[in-house]
């Protein structure tokens, strides 16, 4: 990790301990209380922060793994269990951590409002039992021993801020690592996730872990600050507020976590002091919550924005999308590396495919074109797994090409979508590096973003069109140096006349990048200017199929073609 992306955050971090210590020694009392309760909010909000706002799932039982973490750090208490606070308080949150695992099987297969039900079912489930259960050390009165240096509640609120602290730091590298960008891959699309070769479920799944050891943490560390838990601070529907604030906030951004926690202890002590029964703040967070569902919006990516909006003025994207370099000369053509037989895929009555045969030979860019309805992205789908059902064989240098999108990727075979799949959140060296999948040097992405002249490594893909984004996915795949790409309609977002630049640079890729292409286009001029040999699909058959002049010279093609009289 470069010096400047580990020494920025540490500072920062010193600085928030700084500013938690001059909080410890200078607020009264009462509001270093109101700060703890802050502090173990803050560690609950990060954590719906991973699983909600990074990974798009929605979660209703945070509290629930908060009473996990707080029952395991209590019980450890009452055993009075060898290592003391801290180390209790992270065995709370591997509980947690666990527990989220389970949680997050559901959302294997569950989305939108099922996986609801079901988190909040969860935290129903967890009222009940806590309350017949009651946490260890209650009924005999053991209050949880806090650690011996921080035993008043000043330097517990201190100890506190040392573990969000933590948290938040531990967050921010993980984010920027591969679980985090296959978070927000998940959350944007789990079809564009596969694609890349990374694990679906382990996007979910891991997203789940973190976001309920975070929980966890956030319970043991309450049960420190009242020394003894009880259920009515874990109850679904403080689960169910807490998500709204969530979402209300956008608690993805570690400092809107922070400023939601602010807000969550904040509006009930307001409506305390002006004398309204403080359950009038779980309404005021549902009605944020409402306004912020139906914006769309979030209030941490409001301001960002607005931010961003001023950066942008003041550097803006110059895409160069010219042709470069020199008079080409093609590599000859080798061995058929992807070898498809008698493929076929039926739709109810429709036979998308109907025993397609193809060959695409290395070092070659083939065409596949067709009529609309040809079955042209069923072809792609069923290569590259999306279609279990998919009869027929598939080779990829001579071995089947079997199992699940993800399985395929890592084997050497990539695609892209019709459809933009790239998610906005990341930045384009983010992305890159996550669809590539192998360590890239900054100046190898830089030099493979110029040929295909999409935008500097830096910048936000929400900042970018839809054309050049889909230009930058083709880049991530390439390097991840597949064997073969398959690319789906690739200039389909790039305005006509760029369709030519991306054709000369196209037909070099086989040799820049050692990587064989099956491109499908409706463009003929770019299909011409840069297939070797094509397939023409029609009703899901093979219609013709071999050098490109022969082929679109072809009666049956031009006839397909209707009202294209000419191809040549
Ligand atoms: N999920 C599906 N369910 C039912 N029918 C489908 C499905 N996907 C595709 N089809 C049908 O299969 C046939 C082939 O579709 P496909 O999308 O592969 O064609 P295409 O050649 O890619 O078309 P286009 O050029 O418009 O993208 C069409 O008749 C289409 O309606």
């Amino acid at each position: 990790m470069r010096p400047a992306r580990l020494g920025i955050p540490l500072i920062v971090a010193a600085a928030a301990v700084g500013v938690g210590y001059v909080l410890s020694v200078g607020l009264e009392g009462y509001f270093v209380y109101l700060g703890m309760s802050a502090v173990v909010a803050a560690i609950a909000l990060l954590g719906l922060g991973v699983v909600t706002g990074s990974a798009g799932m929605i979660s209703l039982c945070q509290l629930t793994f908060g009473a996990v973490g707080a029952w395991v750090v209590s019980w450890l208490n009452t055993m009075d269990a060898p290592g003391g606070f801290i180390v209790w308080l992270l065995l709370g949150g591997i509980a947690a951590g666990l527990v989220g695992v389970i949680v997050g099987l559901p959302a294997l297969r569950l989305r939108g409002i099922n996986l609801a039900v079901v988190t909040l079912g969860l935290a129903a489930a967890a009222d009940l039992t806590l309350v017949q259960l009651q946490f260890p050390g209650t009924t005999e009165g053991i209050p949880v021993a806090r650690p011996d240096s921080f035993s008043d509640d000043r330097s517990y609120f201190l100890l506190g801020v040392v573990v969000l602290v933590v948290c938040c730091l531990a967050l921010h590298f993980l984010r920027r690592g591969r679980w985090g960008s296959g978070w927000l891959a998940v959350a944007f699309s789990e079809r564009g996730t596969a694609a890349a070769g990374a694990s679906v479920r382990t996007s979910k799944l891991t997203a789940f872990a973190v976001s309920a050891a975070l929980g966890g943490i956030s319970g043991g560390l309450l049960t420190g600050q009242v020394g003894l838990a009880f259920p009515a601070s874990f109850t679904s529907i403080q689960s169910l507020a807490l998500y709204v604030l969530a979402i209300m906030s956008g608690v993805h951004l570690i400092d809107m976590a922070v400023f939601g926690a602010v807000l969550w202890v904040a509006v009930p002590e307001l409506l305390k002091r002006w004398g309204v029964p403080q359950d009038w703040g779980f309404v005021i967070f549902g009605f944020l919550g409402v306004q912020a569902l139906a914006s769309g919006g979030n209030l941490g990516t409001a301001l960002r924005d607005l931010w961003h909006r001023r950066a942008r003025a003041r550097e803006a994207v110059h895409l160069e999308r010219g042709t470069n370099g020199s008079e080409y000369i093609a590599p000859p053509l080798g061995e058929p590396v992807l070898v498809v037989r008698g493929l076929s895929v039926r739709f109810g009555h429709v036979d998308a495919l109907a025993s397609v045969d193809i060959s695409l030979r290395e070092h070659s860019v083939l065409g596949v074109i067709g009529p609309n309805g040809a079955g042209k992205s069923t072809l792609v789908d069923a290569i590259s797994g999306f279609l279990p059902q998919a009869q027929g064989e598939v080779e990829l240098d001579g071995r089947p090409l079997t199992g699940s999108p993800t399985r395929r990727a890592r084997v050497g075979m990539r695609r892209t979508f019709q459809q933009d799949r790239v998610p906005p959140r990341l930045t384009v060296d983010a992305y890159v590096r996550f669809v590539a999948r192998r360590r890239l040097t900054s100046q190898e992405i830089a030099e493979a973003l110029e040929f295909f002249g999409c935008p500097p490594a830096r910048t936000p893909l929400s900042w970018v069109d839809v054309g050049a984004r889909r230009l930058v996915e083709v880049v991530g795949h390439l390097l991840a140096r597949p064997r073969i790409l398959l690319l789906d309609e690739p200039a389909a977002g790039l305005p006509h006349e760029e369709h030519v630049a991306f054709g000369e640079r196209l037909r070099r890729v086989p040799a820049r990048f050692g990587v064989s292409v099956l491109l499908i286009e409706h463009d003929l001029d770019l299909v011409r200017s840069v297939c070797d040999t094509i397939t023409v699909l029609d009703f899901g058959r093979v219609l013709a199929s071999g050098p490109q002049a022969e082929v679109l010279a072809n009666p049956a093609v031009l006839k397909a073609y209707m009202g294209e009289k000419e191809l040549l």
